[in-house]
């Protein structure tokens, strides 16, 4: 059994699983097929006798009880002929084929789903998250089948209280929600970006074991500015090639496809028309489920900010790009002081370029300025340099971004280095030499080889360049190029997974995913189980310095400033323990389910991380009992 184990460690931990799971009882309001066409429900060939006569299905599937190990194996079986068969074919055709096979389960069996899910993270987190979720958001349309999730539109204003009643589970624990405009480094994808939530929320209960009856994917759709999206209805926003070349492989075929938009054909509303929509969402959501956590991603800059602070102290919300980011990267960033063998104070000394000036990178430089004012007092002056499309950011900067302004360089700052305002990537790494250049630009490429071997002067022992944005091709620049221009003593991250980089001489690059993946499902699940109030930003620093201190010293010199995505539910787990303790302390937390504040505030650091894992949804086909 599990043919498909990579190491004896990770089978040895699948069998203790299996072993120890606990299966409750789980009561179905459904009978006969209708059960069978649950996905919450279904177990396929796996109904046993017993179950087929009480919930009337016996005789809707073949005799033959097939267990769920049998099950598993059959599936990867499946997926791993897939991969034989699409050896040589475009990565793009590959992965949407691995997408369509991992949905069609999804669509079928969730328990399965999440089983091979949670026990192949690492193979499957790339087509599930990113990389692959950007092609599927934007084939999204043509790839469309079956719903998933719920959408809002402009249309339904006035109509959203009692929407939100038509989401069929009784309780709701995580919502994650876009509004398509900023979809990855892709722009704005209309409807088609309800994939990032769906991808989101898989990654809540494979990391988070969040239960997947108790998450709901959201798409408030308000219209695009796309114009491909509304001038032209009939065309994805890249070409159906990949999709026939799926089909003539005989994975799908072209008439499977509806090539036609699903949004809102009009242009994004703007100003209070925008935000009246999203207040009656929120309002509805609240109105249902008071204490869901609810996840705003990939909005557009402006209205990232604008509803974060709009409603952070009303409601438990956190943005994943500007908080979420902020906290993976200040991990990454304390971790490259370590690798230097430097101690952590010394953090406010670092100069950091940051490229990009939007959601992402200014989450990350307030973050970060908090860190250093923490450690060197309120007067510290950090050394940042924050460039946007229009270069570095100056004071002089005319008609500035007020988030921005904090950020922005006095000209006494820069005139000994001999820059000014609007001055150019390369001009600026050549001249400030920084210790770490950090993207969150969503432009591919953009370290290109000027700027990359200017990183080989570096003040810094140990340079670290941070490529994060996604998907693969937004990259500011592959691996590759890092280690062979900026030279081999660098620490590398990116967004999106990359492999390691051979080196010759039996050295190895480390390539770490500086992904927000890392931190919004603890910080979630945390938020969940303390029951908190709001999110606060004693919190997300929890998150972020537990993150930072999970790897150890040897780890970090070697270069590696994350843990492997095979522990995603262990360090969640610590993450949650760490975001759930903060909440406590700050007066923030109310208890959740049967465990009240006075419990939550006794519990050790070590049984509150064992109460965390405990309340960890874990696949295994419970006994279903016909109510
Ligand atoms: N690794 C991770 O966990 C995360 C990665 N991201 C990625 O970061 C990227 C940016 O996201 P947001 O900040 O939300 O987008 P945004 O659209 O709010 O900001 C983009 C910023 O980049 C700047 N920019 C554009 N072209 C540039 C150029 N040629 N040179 C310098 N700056 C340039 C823009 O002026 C803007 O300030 C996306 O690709 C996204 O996928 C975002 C969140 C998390
Ligand atoms: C990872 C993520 O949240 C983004 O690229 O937007
Ligand atoms: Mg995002």
């Amino acid at each position: 059994m599990w043919r498909v184990a990579r190491s004896a460690a990770s089978t040895f931990r699948r069998t203790r699983r299996l072993s120890t799971a606990i299966s409750a009882p789980c009561i179905v309001h459904k009978r006969g097929a209708d059960i069978l066409h649950d996905p919450w429900f279904n177990k396929d060939t796996g109904f046993p006798m017993t179950e087929r006569d009480r919930l009337g299905l016996r005789g809707l599937l073949p005799p033959r009880v097939i267990s769920f190990e049998q099950q598993y194996d059959r599936f990867m079986e499946s997926f791993r002929s897939l991969e034989k068969n699409t050896e040589g074919q475009p990565e793009s055709v590959v992965s949407l084929a691995k997408w369509r096979i991992l949905n069609r389960l999804h669509d079928r069996n969730e328990t399965l789903y999440y089983r091979v899910l949670i026990d192949n993270i690492k193979d499957f987190a790339p087509i599930i998250y990113t990389p692959t979720v950007g092609l599927v958001c934007q084939n999204y349309s043509g790839l469309f089948r079956r719903p998933r999730g719920m959408y809002f539109s402009a249309k339904d204003k006035g109509e959203m209280m009692s929407m939100i009643f038509n989401w069929p589970s009784t309780q709701v624990d995580m919502i994650v929600l876009t509004d398509g405009s900023r979809i990855l480094g892709l722009g704005d994808l209309g409807v088609q970006g309800i994939g990032i939530p769906i991808g989101k929320l898989d990654m809540y209960v494979a990391a988070a074991g969040i239960n997947p009856q108790r998450v709901l994917p959201v798409m408030l759709d308000v219209g695009t500015n796309n114009q491909k999206l509304l001038e032209d209805p009939l065309s994805l926003v890249t070409p159906p090639h990949s999709v026939l070349q799926v089909g003539r492989r005989g994975f799908c075929f072209l008439q499977d496809f509806d090539f036609t938009d699903l949004g809102l054909r009009q242009p994004r509303l703007e100003g209070e028309e925008y935000l009246s929509i999203v207040d009656e969402f929120v309002e509805a959501v609240h109105a249902r489920w008071p204490k869901a956590v609810v996840q705003f991603e990939d909005f557009q800059a402006k209205w990232a900010f604008e509803t974060l602070d709009r409603y952070r102290k009303k409601f438990c919300m956190f943005n994943d790009d500007i908080q979420g980011t902020a906290g993976v990267a200040l991990a990454g960033l304390l971790g490259t002081v370590r690798a230097q063998g430097r101690p952590l104070t010394d953090f406010a000394n670092q100069k950091i370029v940051v490229v990009g000036a939007g959601s992402a990178g200014l989450g990350v430089l307030k973050m970060a300025l908090q860190a250093v004012s923490r450690m060197a007092g309120p007067s510290a002056d950090p050394h940042f340099f924050l460039l946007d499309k229009n270069g570095l950011i100056t004071k002089d900067r005319k008609d500035i971004d007020p988030a921005a302004l904090p950020f922005a360089k006095a000209h006494h700052e820069i005139e000994g280095l001999g820059l000014q305002e609007g001055a150019g990537l390369a001009e600026v790494v050549k001249k400030v030499k920084p210790h770490v250049l950090l993207g969150l630009s969503g432009v591919g490429g953009i370290f290109h080889e000027e700027v990359l071997r200017a990183m080989k002067e570096s003040d810094s022992v140990r340079p670290a360049i941070f490529a994060m944005s996604n998907p693969t091709n937004n990259a500011e620049c592959c691996p590759v190029d890092a280690f062979k221009l900026a030279g081999e003593d660098i620490v590398f991250a990116s967004g999106s997974p990359f492999a390691n980089v051979d080196l010759g001489n039996g050295k190895i690059g480390h390539v770490n995913q500086a992904n927000n993946m890392y931190l919004f499902p603890g910080i979630g699940l945390g938020a969940l189980l303390s029951g908190a109030r709001n999110i606060s930003d004693t919190m997300l620093e929890a998150a972020a310095e537990c993150l930072a201190s999970y790897m150890s010293d040897d780890e970090i010199n070697r270069g590696i400033l994350y843990p492997s995505i095979d522990d995603i539910r262990d360090i969640t787990a610590e993450v949650g323990a760490a975001v759930l303790r903060a909440a406590v302390a700050e007066d923030l937390a109310e208890g959740h389910g049967d465990v009240g504040v006075r419990e939550l505030q006794h519990m050790s650091k070590e049984e509150t991380i064992e109460h965390v894992r405990e309340n960890m949804w874990y696949p295994v086909y419970g006994p279903l009992v016909h109510e």
